[in-house]
């Protein structure tokens, strides 16, 4: 058990800018999730704070300890590696064993060496391998080897470093559940880097979201889904991404694609006629419902939104199945909107469809050119929305 604080760290490599004055504050006890893309500096975060880089710049404090500048040794501080080395010639259980005997945490009796490597390798399911030697081991049991030698032993901090990313899809949310399981159970400090946003969401008690060598955003899991700060964090979080549709306002309504999509502007966000804004809309928060033909008199594909609802009429061009849901491109007005259904809801090519958006679930972001991403304004449901 320990805490982290990290001020304003910077590190580079020669040109590359790899961590960008990052402040992280860490609580005893608290799971923190690193999310971001490949590259944007995770692995060169962990690494600072594990002493394995020097930093430029900055100050690590571990417990209450400035351990800025101090060797790896001394930081009380275990990390775990994407790549898993093992000991080729020993059991999984010397493997284990190893770092109990070590020397560098206290030395454990044997009796307590049993009983660590069980509560261990018991929430890794890994406890019938103990005599195994790793070359007997497939890749997802060696990592999770890798995981438990970390474990074991009693450190301040646990940096982990996506260590489940060479288990399968299925073991993957095995060990989420189990890890999640450990960390409450013996109450660890963790700081954990991944690429899958499924995995920050479901391990962290918080959650950062790393973009080019900064956190754009630390929230709890609910936070950070509900209230994506910006485009960049929203479409971080969901598979698949988050549909962005450039609108504009229009007399107090905000109006996609020549007005297939049109939703009341929130009051709140005061936002002026003509302003570029776009509507953010997660594809597993749409529903569908079979469309009804001639229901708009006007003829035009689109319905305004009732009871706080965002519906829009469309034609599927594209139905793939994902597993147990489908996965629709709908046409809307020429706009192109990604669903995600159940099989119940899903509709086959060429077929009309009514989607319905809760208005809670329609994120509205300041416009901008292709490629840029803005910041987030506020949901279509701000309060003071006038109801129509
Ligand atoms: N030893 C190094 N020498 C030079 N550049 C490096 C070194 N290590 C990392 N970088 C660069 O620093 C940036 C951040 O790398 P880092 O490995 O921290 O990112 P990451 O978010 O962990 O990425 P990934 O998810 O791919 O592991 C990248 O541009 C990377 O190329």
């Amino acid at each position: 058990m320990g805490t982290l604080k990290v001020q304003g760290l910077h590190k580079t490599y020669g040109q590359t800018t790899a961590v960008d004055g990052i402040d992280l504050a860490i609580e005893n006890g608290e799971f923190f999730a690193i999310l971001g893309p490949s590259g944007a500096g995770k692995t060169t975060t962990l690494k600072c704070v594990a002493g394995l880089v020097d930093v430029d710049d900055g100050r690590i404090e571990i417990s209450g300890q400035d351990m800025t500048g101090v060797e790896p040794y001394h930081r009380n501080v275990a990390m775990a590696f994407e790549s898993y080395a093992l000991y080729p010639q020993k059991s999984v259980f010397e493997n284990l064993a190893s770092p109990l005997r070590s020397g560098r945490s206290g030395r454990f009796s044997s009796q307590q060496q049993r009983e660590r490597i069980e509560t261990v390798t018991t929430t890794l399911g890994i406890s019938h391998l103990l005599n195994r030697l790793p070359r007997e081991l497939s890749n997802g049991q060696r990592q999770r080897v890798a995981l438990g030698r970390v474990l074991v032993r009693p450190a301040d901090i646990y940096l982990l470093d996506e260590p489940l990313s060479h288990l399968d899809a299925k073991l993957r949310s095995a060990m989420r559940a189990e890890l999640k399981q450990l960390g409450q159970l013996s109450d660890i400090t963790t700081l954990y880097v991944t690429h899958d946003y499924q995995e920050a969401l479901a391990l962290g008690d918080r959650v950062g979201v790393m973009r080019a060598g900064r956190i754009v955003q630390v929230g709890t899991p609910e936070e950070v889904w509900k209230a994506p700060v910006d485009t960049f964090v929203a479409r971080a979080l969901g598979q698949p991404e988050m549909n962005l549709l450039d609108g504009r306002v229009e007399s107090g309504r905000i109006v996609v694609s020549a007005g297939s999509i049109d939703v009341p502007a929130p009051p709140s966000l005061h936002l002026a006629d003509g302003q570029r804004v776009r509507v953010g809309i997660r594809p597993r928060d749409v529903s569908t419902a079979s469309a009804e033909p001639g229901r708009d008199s006007a003829g035009r594909l689109s319905m305004r939104d009732s009871a706080g609802r965002l519906s829009m009429r469309g034609t599927v061009e594209l139905a793939e199945r994902l597993g147990r849901s489908v996965e629709m491109s709908v046409d809307v007005g020429g706009t192109q909107v990604i669903v995600v259904t159940s099989s119940d809801g899903a509709r086959g090519e060429g077929d009309h469809v009514d989607l319905d958006v809760p208005l809670e679930h329609v994120h509205i972001f300041a416009g901008g050119d292709a490629g840029a991403d803005t910041t987030r304004l506020g949901s279509a449901a701000m309060e003071g929305t006038q109801r129509i």
